[in-house]
């Protein structure tokens, strides 16, 4: 339960910052209207509905979604000095070193060994930014609890690279989750790439696990995400979608974030 005086002020801080809005967004495949925030009054007559009255509670929370290397992080840093919003990045860091361990390079290593090792680890630190608490009416994640699921898990499930056991176990853990928890989403922009364009940024970033990617896996990843959130045909989709073509440059990408920051930012 969010503190009213806190609620308060956010929605105060935020008609001072934007004004009363709101705006057309567009999903993969419908159009989706995304609702004013946070406005409207609960009361007899309210049209509110949940997911309004989870925005006025929580504030408005985004996920950016995408390939390896597609361009997540870089979006998330574009937006990161927007007053009014907070950006939670993906916790590589701790993936490459929990108390000395480094259980992604071992699941890139042996991903049949440590493949559940790491995805338990995704899981908790997943769980822990989404209900991390946020002073601003605006949290912008880079992916998601369920990307790390839908995309991650079932990847390795699908490649025959993890056990059926380890793979119910994680998926009782995700299924426990994401009914006990509020874990609400308002909205997912999706950075689509071709798996050659990430293929190359990633060869350029040189993260050095990630050495041994082959173009391949960046397509089973790929096609994964069409699925899910293009297609809308694999998983359950938690949040409109607002899909981006991210394959352009670095100033373009720039460009079309700024000239689209009101729909970006579900205002
Ligand atoms: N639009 C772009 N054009 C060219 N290079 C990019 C672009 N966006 C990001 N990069 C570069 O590609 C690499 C991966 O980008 P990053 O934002 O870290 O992706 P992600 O967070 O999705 O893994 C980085 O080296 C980054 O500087
Ligand atoms: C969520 C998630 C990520 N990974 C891997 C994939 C990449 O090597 C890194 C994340 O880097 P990105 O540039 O931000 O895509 O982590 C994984 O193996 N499992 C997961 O659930």
């Amino acid at each position: 339960m969010s503190c009213p005086a806190l609620v308060w002020c956010r929605r105060k801080l935020w008609s001072k910052l934007i004004g009363p809005t709101s705006g057309a967004v567009g999903c993969g495949k419908k159009s989706l209207i995304a609702s004013t925030f946070p406005i409207m009054q609960r009361g007899l007559f309210s049209t509110e509905n949940a997911g309004d009255q989870n925005k006025r509670e929580k504030g408005t929370v985004i996920c950016v979604e995408g390939n390896i290397a597609s361009g997540k992080t870089s979006c998330l840093d574009f937006f990161s000095n927007t007053v009014g919003l907070e950006v939670f990045k993906e916790p590589v860091d701790k993936w490459r070193n929990v108390r000395g361990h480094n259980p992604l390079g071992l699941m890139y290593q042996d991903p049949n060994r440590w493949g559940l090792t790491l995805q338990t680890y995704v899981q908790l630190t997943m769980l822990d930014i989404h209900t991390k608490p946020s002073i601003s009416p605006i949290k912008m994640m880079e992916r998601s609890i369920y990307s790390a699921k839908y995309i991650f898990v079932e990847n390795l499930y699908q490649s025959g690279k993890m056990a059926d056991v380890d793979y119910a176990v994680l998926t009782e853990w995700f299924e426990w989750i994401i009914k006990s928890v509020n874990l609400s989403v308002d909205l997912i922009v999706y950075l689509k790439t071709s798996p050659e364009t990430c293929y190359q940024r990633l060869k350029n970033r040189c993260r050095e696990e990630e050495r041994v990617i082959p173009l391949e896996y960046l397509y089973a990843i790929h096609s994964l995400y069409e699925e899910w959130l293009v297609k809308q045909t694999s998983y359950p989709v938690p949040a409109p979608v607002l899909v981006i073509d991210a394959n352009k440059d670095l100033e373009e990408m720039s460009r079309h974030y700024e000239e689209n920051r009101r729909s970006i930012l579900s205002l």
